[in-house]
């Protein structure tokens, strides 16, 4: 039997943890565990799901000891990995992270534009407390990061622990389309392989092959450009996602050269998106209605039970595989492809070295690995240098509480542009996120 290890779940009050936990189950010989803590500031939304999530594991991983715990001293002390997944202020700051900036016909959306601004203000205060408490104890332990806005949260944790090499940032938009992609192709998405390069829910695929060599990118890319684009994925068929999916059609037929990202919409047709937002029920709303409801109401059947009769076991989402698959590839140095968020530092020869960029590589004992993208042209170089330059200023502004530069963040985004909107929508936003940050 491999190695087995111990982890930490925290963000376990998450909607997504139970389809994790039996996504844990699937994988106990390929990633066996000895014990899982889970771990939330909000006892009562864990324990929504804990019942469940202790049967499940009670029931299909006996062997594994099982610790549910608010003490973060009990989450981050000798622990193998941490499944980082939190969302500082919930979904009631979600709400307002989406819905603040349409009352300034901006775009409302979770980690893009200014909504992201707010969230990953909120995020790199909270994730800093974390990786001090986790550090505090080993500078072993694998930190693996989901909790949004990946771009900021990643080039904030790079900025306050340069030298931490076991801090991982993830995203599984770009595994979450590959799997959409196979469904298009009707080739089996573990047999694909795809060059990808950008930031992170801001970037590109430029090839995709399997591993015999085929090449799909040319079929792929004259489907998207005749087909409306929709998910496999059941919980990206919303009308919010759908809107993103679909304009991955529009943007094709203007350009075709890669295939962008779905959260690329958003920089392209802000207007367009504002116009169809809804601005008292955003995707906050969407989520807390759907995923959040059915699986309260799923975990909800378990109270009380000692068998698993009639009741589901939660799992294949994409989310929960990726870290998983991410953490077996680490812990045995499997060196598995992924796209992977690292420090550039060449892999993009003619873009800013410091920044994090999503690039395909591989992922082994020592963390990711980019593989060599080589130079960009002038429009993605361009793209991506205000969108880094936003990234950046948002890190610093959050560092140095400096609200000159959050305006400057703001105004770069190609989502606000407008410096007028960006302080209105700025000024907003700070207030009702006073009690997670403020800028002088
Ligand atoms: N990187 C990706 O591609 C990706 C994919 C999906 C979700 N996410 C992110 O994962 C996070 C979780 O989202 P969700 O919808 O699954 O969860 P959720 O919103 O259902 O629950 C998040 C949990 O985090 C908890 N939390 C808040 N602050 C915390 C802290 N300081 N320490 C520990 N727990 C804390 C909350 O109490 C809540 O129970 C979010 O940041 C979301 O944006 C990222
Ligand atoms: O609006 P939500 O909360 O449903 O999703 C927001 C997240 O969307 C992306 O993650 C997707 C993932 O790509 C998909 O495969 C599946 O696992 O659902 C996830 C959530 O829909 C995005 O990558 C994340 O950063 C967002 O937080
Ligand atoms: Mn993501």
């Amino acid at each position: 039997m491999r190695k087995q290890h111990v982890i930490t779940i925290s963000g376990a009050g998450s909607a997504r943890v139970p389809a994790l936990v039996g996504t844990l189950v699937n994988y106990k010989e390929r990633f066996p565990l000895s014990k899982i803590i889970f771990y939330d500031i909000d006892e009562e939304r864990m324990g929504f799901m804990e019942a469940y999530n202790r049967l499940v594991l009670r029931s299909y991983y006996p062997e594994c000891e099982v610790v549910f715990t608010t003490d973060e001293d009990e989450a981050y002390r000798n622990v193998d990995f941490i499944f980082c997944q939190m969302r500082v202020g919930k979904t009631a700051m979600r709400s307002l992270d989406e819905k603040i900036p349409l009352r300034y016909g901006l775009v409302g959306q979770e980690t893009c534009g200014p909504g992201g601004f707010a969230y990953g203000m909120r995020s790199l205060g909270a994730m800093k407390e974390m990786v001090e408490k986790v550090r505090s104890y080993s500078k072993d332990t694998w930190i693996l990061n989901y909790t949004n806005p990946a771009a900021i949260v990643a080039l904030g944790l790079d900025r306050l622990f340069p030298d931490d090499k076991r801090i991982l940032n993830l995203c599984d938009q770009p595994f979450s389309l590959l799997k959409s992609y196979s469904k298009i192709l009707g080739v089996p998405q573990e047999s694909l392989r795809a060059r990808y390069f950008g930031l992170n829910h801001f970037g590109w695929f430029t090839e995709l092959k399997d591993t015999e060599g085929n090449d799909y990118f040319d079929t792929l890319r004259s489907y998207l450009k005749d087909h409306d684009f929709k998910p496999f994925n059941a919980e990206q068929r919303s009308k919010s996602w759908l809107d993103t999916y679909v304009r991955v059609n529009k943007y094709m037929k203007l350009m075709d050269e890669y295939i962008p990202t779905t959260y690329m919409q958003y920089y392209m047709f802000p207007d367009e998106i504002v116009a169809e937002s809804d601005p008292d029920y955003t995707r906050a709303d969407e989520s807390r209605d759907s995923r959040e409801r059915e699986v309260f109401e799923l975990c909800a059947g378990a109270a009380g039970k000692d068998h698993m009769d009639g009741l589901e076991m939660l799992t294949n989402s994409v989310f929960g595989n990726l870290m998983v698959e991410v953490a077996e590839s680490i812990a045995y140095d499997l060196n598995r492809e992924f796209i992977v968020m690292v420090k550039n530092q060449g892999i993009i020869d003619n873009f800013e070295p410091e920044a994090i960029v999503e690039v395909a590589g591989t992922i082994g004992k020592d963390g990711a690995k980019g593989y060599p993208f080589g130079p960009i042209k002038p429009y993605y170089k361009g793209l991506m240098e205000g969108q880094y330059a936003y990234e950046l200023l948002t890190v610093e502004a959050f560092l140095e509480k400096d609200y000159t530069k959050a305006l400057m963040a703001l105004t770069l985004n190609r989502t606000v542009v407008d410096p007028s909107k960006a302080k209105a929508v700025l000024d907003d936003l700070m207030e009702a996120n006073k009690d997670y940050w403020t800028l002088r």
